[in-house]
């Protein structure tokens, strides 16, 4: 029997990279039982997303209310949620099932470019969900958006914004410097209680980086129940997900931008 169930809410991947599809995988090498709620359908492969079907708001919060009046759930990671109304009906059920250990990677853009929420959601993104959430994770660019600044160039800019982002609500702030370039690929968390860490690992030379972010949101959700504090949950994803970048070249999922390798320990 498995002690943790993890929920996701986001969008599926059928390229199994990202999105929906690597938040179980991600569950499952953590040794935690993967749930799922999916609130958005993409047409997408490792060269690109080629269309986006959001899931009617109600529906997902059926999929919510449903899931969470039956199991009791340790951890939930939101992911891709693709328009303004779904962000806030999932807030709302969020709240109002008062679920533990939220992880909102607030998905607007993949890396291929192709837009993943409406550019008006952003609105909501900030003052219905990451107020609800324990932990947020950003890229660059979406910190940059969330907080209507130009995106931190350097490790400087990246502690003042994480420090601003903690002004939206969310308990935590891990701003990811993955665009950054440099040797080591740095994120900075902190927290409103005044903590400050940094996590670094060596930067991975491979383009497939496919869902490295839903990778690392979704590995953070998994440990945080079976972690005594967030930093070492954060500690612990980071290692993972740097193993599975550099084993992502074992994986042939296409001929673009390519998935981690989420079961590096096993295979
Ligand atoms: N080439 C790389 N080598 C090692 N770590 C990386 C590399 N690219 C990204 N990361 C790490 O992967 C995680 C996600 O990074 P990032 O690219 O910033 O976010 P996203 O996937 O949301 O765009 C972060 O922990 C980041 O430091
Ligand atoms: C359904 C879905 N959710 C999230 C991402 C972002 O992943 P990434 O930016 O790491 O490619 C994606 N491409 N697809």
């Amino acid at each position: 029997m498995s002690a943790y169930n993890i929920v996701s809410i986001a969008g599926s991947d059928p390229s199994g990279g990202a999105g929906i599809q690597a938040d179980l995988k991600a569950f499952s090498a953590h040794g935690t039982f993967g749930m799922s709620v999916i609130a958005a359908l993409t047409a997408q492969s490792t060269r690109g997303v080629t269309g986006v079907h959001p899931v009617p708001a109600d529906f997902v919060v059926r999929q919510m209310d449903t899931l969470f009046s039956d199991a009791t759930v340790h951890a939930v990671k939101v992911g891709m949620l693709g328009t303004a109304e779904i962000t806030e009906a999932v807030a709302e059920a969020i709240g109002r099932h008062g679920l533990p250990n939220v992880v909102v990677d607030p998905v607007m853009v993949a890396k291929s470019g192709d837009r993943l929420l409406e550019a008006s959601a952003t609105k909501a993104l900030r003052t219905a969900l990451l107020p609800r959430a324990d932990l947020i994770t950003p890229n660059l660019p979406e910190a940059a958006d969330l907080l209507e600044e130009d995106e931190a160039t350097d490790l400087e800019g990246m502690r003042a914004q994480a420090r601003r982002l903690l002004e939206l609500g969310p308990r935590r702030v891990l701003l990811k410097g993955g665009h950054l370039e440099g040797g080591e690929s740095v994120d900075v968390l902190v927290s409103r209680d005044g903590e400050h860490r940094e996590f670094s690992a060596p930067r991975v030379d491979t383009r497939n980086t496919h869902g490295t972010g839903c990778t690392l949101s979704s590995s953070i959700a998994a440990l945080l129940p079976q972690r005594p504090d967030a930093a070492s949950a954060v500690a612990d994803a980071k290692a993972y997900l740097t193993e599975a970048l550099r084993r992502a070249d074992e994986i042939d999922a296409g001929g673009g931008q390519g998935p981690v390798h989420h079961f590096h320990a096993w295979w």
